[in-house]
């Protein structure tokens, strides 16, 4: 029930739309209770031979239907532009919510869910608010109000025509409660199926590469056959049910017509009240039927309700304080200070980050080592707060992250990632993407700078190429280029930077490195080095395994003192770079 007080409270807005439908509707059903009147009128005078009285209100009737179109056309209008109202406003809402949740919140869901949150949920939210309770009252009232009717004109009669009423009614709650559940769950496996054909066309390079394709099916039939399966369940439901809620009002139309006929045979009843009384019935078989179908309707917006108020509740976890400062003055030195970090820690899995204390200079460059899964890249989503430590913390010139403006801290701190992401958008929206309001002349000079302008030229629409997953595909090392081009026009005070091109080819490799070291120039950088000539681009190096600092110095003192950094020098790419350096000199660093 909270849940449906809730719900009405999207119609806030949509006020005047509301109570103007229903005023239309209040009309359109005056109408439709004094038709079943007029024919009854007509009727008696057909008996009477009364041809004026005939066209009279047969005028009446007319009227009465044309009257009651236009006010259906002018209240399905009003309805279908709140309801829209409704799913527009809900849309904004989901999806501003969804936009502010942290990065956690994402690595649990699949996106399949949320889509089908967003859309089969929306929808039938909006449906019950623009439609839904204006169909209930309507019929709700078309019921009394014609069995008022009917009272006035014979109230035994109209006692007995009524008596399936309340089982009509009954029967459709019934039906609604039940059909509910089970309606929830066909959704349910409606989204884990669009989940299942997201993962599917999302990793349809490893689905290919493995030529899995039989794999994918058999588990995509699955979903689907789970669907189908419970949609027959909901189909039995239906089967049953609403043929049911069919029937019972016959069975007052055929004891109207047996007791009904008898009293207008032995003469205590005028054909005209017969056939008002009649009419008056056949009229309530839509409202008792749209009465059900609208508290179904009713029951499954709850359902969808409280689906979407599960993501509308759930509140942020990084968060910024009102009024909160951006990055006090500085060049960018980062502090980190017992940092642990536990993604899961419901879940009792290891920490990604154990006890970290660790110190980088303003302008100087990290290298980050480990192998794989030591937390690396947890490290530096610490810096822009994608997660936020589980404790200790993270100070950037002196302040704590946590107490600082959130996007003014993101917007002095970009990520090139190993995977760059490009957005379907041109060459030229990709790069400014994080400051959009920049010249041509800055993109470009950003593109030079990361080593990008050359082959960007060559693409057929120059800057203008749209690229992304509905453009043109560029390759891993291109991609990066551009990557490094967005973070290089952000100028922020940190970058960080996951060196990922094992990949690419010798000359590629040599111009990544040099728009590395343009990047790197003059700020913190971060740099996740997974070869030995990317360490040799940094000032130090940390070492880290399996969550912990095992190790933090410039190379030299590391190869002196630290084993498992000799080791991995040792047993990595025997790289005539590092044992040289000092200082790194661009042709010995490989560039
Ligand atoms: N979003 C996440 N949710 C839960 N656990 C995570 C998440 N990201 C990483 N982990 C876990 O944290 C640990 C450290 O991962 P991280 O990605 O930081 O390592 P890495 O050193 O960058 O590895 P790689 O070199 O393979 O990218 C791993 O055990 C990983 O499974």
């Amino acid at each position: 029930m909270a849940i449906f007080w809730r719900l009405l409270g999207f119609l806030r807005p949509h006020k005047v739309g509301v109570w103007a439908s229903l005023f239309f509707a209040m009309a359109a059903m005056g109408f439709t209770v004094a038709i079943p009147a007029l024919t009854g009128a007509v009727v008696t005078a057909i008996q009477e031979g009364d041809a004026d009285n005939v066209t009279r209100y047969g005028m009446f009737i007319l009227a009465a239907a044309f009257g009651r179109w236009v006010l259906t056309v002018i209240r399905r209008l009003i309805a279908g532009r709140v309801s829209l109202g409704v799913e527009f406003d809900l849309r904004q809402r989901v999806y501003t919510h969804l936009q502010g949740l942290e990065l956690g919140f994402f690595d649990r869901q699949q996106t399949g869910q949320l889509m089908s949150r967003a859309t089969v949920d929306l929808q039938s939210v909006r449906f019950f608010l623009g439609y839904g309770l204006i169909f209930i009252t309507q019929s709700a009232l078309t019921i009394v109000f014609t069995a008022v009717a009917m009272f006035i004109i014979d109230p035994v009669l109209a006692a007995i025509a009524l008596i399936p009423v309340p089982f009509v009614v009954w029967i459709a709650f019934r039906y609604g409660r039940i059909a509910r559940p089970a309606q929830q769950e066909v959704q349910q496996r409606i989204a884990e199926t669009t989940a299942e054909a997201e993962e599917t066309i999302g990793g349809v390079r490893i689905v290919k590469a493995f030529a899995r394709e039989d794999r994918q099916e058999a588990r995509f039939e699955h979903a689907v056959g789970r669907v189908f399966d419970q949609s027959m369940y909901a189909t039995r439901l239906r089967a049953f049910y609403q043929p049911l809620i069919g029937f019972l009002p016959q069975l007052g139309l055929a004891l109207l017509l047996l007791v009904g006929g008898t009293q207008v045979i032995n003469g205590s009843m005028s054909l005209g009240h017969f056939t008002a009384f009649y009419t008056y019935l056949v009229t309530l078989l839509g409202p008792m039927r749209m009465l059900g179908m609208a508290l179904g309707m009713a029951q499954r917006a709850v359902a969808s309700g409280a689906r979407l108020f599960e993501i509308l509740d759930r509140e942020p976890r990084i968060t910024t304080a009102p009024g909160a400062p951006p990055l006090p003055e500085g060049d960018g030195r980062v502090e980190l200070r017992g940092v642990t970090l536990d993604y899961d820690p419901e879940r009792g899995t290891a920490p990604a980050l154990r006890g970290i204390d660790l110190t980088v200079e303003a302008g100087t460059t990290l290298a980050l080592v480990g192998g794989t899964g030591s937390g690396k890249t947890s490290l530096v989503a610490l810096l822009p707060r994608l997660y936020d430590p589980t404790a200790g913390e993270v100070l950037i010139d002196g302040a704590n992250v946590r107490d600082l403006d959130i996007d003014a801290l993101r917007s002095d701190i970009a990520v090139v990632d190993d995977d760059p992401f490009l957005f379907s958008a041109s060459v030229r929206e990709n790069i400014a993407y994080a400051r959009p309001d920049a010249t041509d002349e800055q993109v470009e000079e950003a593109a030079r700078r990361a080593q990008a302008a050359e082959f960007i030229d060559r693409l057929p629409d120059g800057y203008e190429t749209r690229v992304g997953e509905r453009g043109l595909t560029l390759s891993g090392g291109q991609r990066q280029r551009i990557a490094i081009a967005r973070a290089l026009l952000a100028e922020p005070r940190i970058l960080v930077l996951d060196d990922a091109t094992s990949a690419v080819d010798a000359s590629t490799e040599q111009q990544i490195k040099l728009a590395l070291r343009e990047a790197m120039q003059g700020r913190t950088t971060f740099i996740i080095a997974h070869r030995l000539s990317t360490i040799a681009l940094a000032d130090e190096i940390a070492v880290l395994e399996d969550g912990e600092l095992a190790c933090h110095g410039t190379h030299d003192e590391l190869l002196e003192h630290n084993a498992l950094y000799r080791e991995i020098v040792e047993k990595g790419l025997p790289d005539q770079v590092f044992l040289n350096r000092k200082p790194v000199e661009p042709e010995v660093a490989g560039l």
